[in-house]
């Protein structure tokens, strides 16, 4: 993939006080600068009475356009209210941040880095790549995509080979996002780590390449906090930060259904009674490293592959009917990692 020159942006800029985001809001010298910018903002169209209109978080949003797109894909995300508000409020200052340059209103510059916060599974990387496509509708990225890191990818073996590897990244996120998972652990091994040589490059970077990306890091939360705790120049350059809290059961039966609805099975009305005493044990059992939406994800994937098995055993003279090849039964719904595949 290779670098694009900067943002295109067109004398539109932003004042930090009109954003008032409901996750954290960390003010800070990024967020305070005040200068100019370029950029050609294609904020989404205004709502009209023509215009059909759906709703996000119970917000209404324009239906058409590739913003309205995503917005869709957002909102068919189970719970996340808080993201969705966010990305609502962000969407309601480019739209009066437009009206505002249109009145020749001054706007200072808002920064878009962001800390997500939550344990695995929690929708942090589906979020981030949802935030990219978002951000290239909005007009704020120029591409949109997403490249995710982790420290491996950044830290190299000998002086120098760090800001080596950390700045091909940065190159290869130009025009989109740059998503580090658990990037605390950047700071593992302190000051003589080279984990502190790619946070330096990253810092440099967000300086240098100001509004040609935006750089996400995310993990657990306490570790985050400390993390961010222990490099106090760090804070301030992230102005959003998201918690993602862990999934109730009720939302881990939802995003289950929706998993398998996407490739059209169904559970029977036994099964998400099994799901949920599977879902209840194993919360119950890994206090800390539930994996959320990725053990349902897992399970289901796992369940599909029983549902197979089964009905091969089951049907050797026949095929099996529409309605049997789509439900997955309890008896499928097995949460040893044994498998044939
Ligand atoms: N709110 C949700 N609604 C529907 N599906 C979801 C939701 N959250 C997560 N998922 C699904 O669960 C899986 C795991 O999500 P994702 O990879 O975004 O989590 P994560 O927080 O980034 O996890 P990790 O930290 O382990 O990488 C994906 O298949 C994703 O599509």
């Amino acid at each position: 993939m290779r670098a694009e020159p900067g943002l295109p942006i067109d004398g539109c800029t932003f004042e930090k006080e009109v954003i008032r985001l409901s996750s954290r809001v960390i003010s800070g010298d990024a967020a305070k600068s005040s200068r100019r910018i370029n950029v050609v903002l294609r904020t989404p169209e205004p709502a009209t009475v023509s215009d059909p209109e759906q709703q996000l978080g119970g917000k209404t949003v324009p239906s058409q356009g590739p913003f309205a797109d995503v917005m869709k894909e957002l909102d068919q995300l189970v719970g996340l209210d808080n993201v969705k508000e966010l990305v609502y409020e962000i969407y309601a200052l480019l739209q009066i941040g437009q009206y505002r340059a249109e009145a020749g209103l001054a706007a200072g510059q808002q920064v878009y880095h962001m800390v997500f916060k939550g344990n695995p599974g929690t929708g942090k990387t589906t979020v981030a790549r949802i935030v990219a496509k978002l951000f290239q509708s909005m007009g704020l990225l120029q591409k949109g995509h997403l490249i995710e890191v982790e420290r491996a990818d950044l830290v190299g073996e000998y002086i120098g080979h760090t800001a080596l590897k950390t700045r091909e990244l940065i190159k290869k996120a130009m025009g989109g996002i740059l998503f580090i998972d658990e990037a605390y652990s950047l700071a593992r091994g302190g000051e003589k780590d080279f984990g502190k040589e790619a946070i330096d490059t990253l810092v440099k970077a967000m300086e240098d390449h100001k509004n040609q990306f935006v750089l996400i890091l995310a993990g657990y939360s306490d570790e985050m906090d400390y993390f961010l705790s222990t490099n106090p120049g760090l804070p301030s350059r992230f102005p959003i930060a998201i918690d993602f809290p862990d999934y109730t059961v009720d939302q881990l039966v939802q995003i289950a259904e929706l998993m398998v609805k996407e490739r059209e099975y169904t559970l029977i009305p036994d099964s998400v009674m099994r799901l949920r005493q599977l879902l209840t044990a194993e919360k119950n059992r890994t206090l800390t490293a539930f994996s959320n939406a990725r053990y349902v994800r897992n399970l289901m994937e796992r369940s599909i592959r029983h549902q197979a098995v089964r009905l091969l055993g089951q049907y050797t003279t026949t095929s099996p009917g529409r309605q049997e090849l789509m439900s997955i039964k309890p008896e499928d719904m097995r949460t040893e990692k044994r498998s044939i595949l």
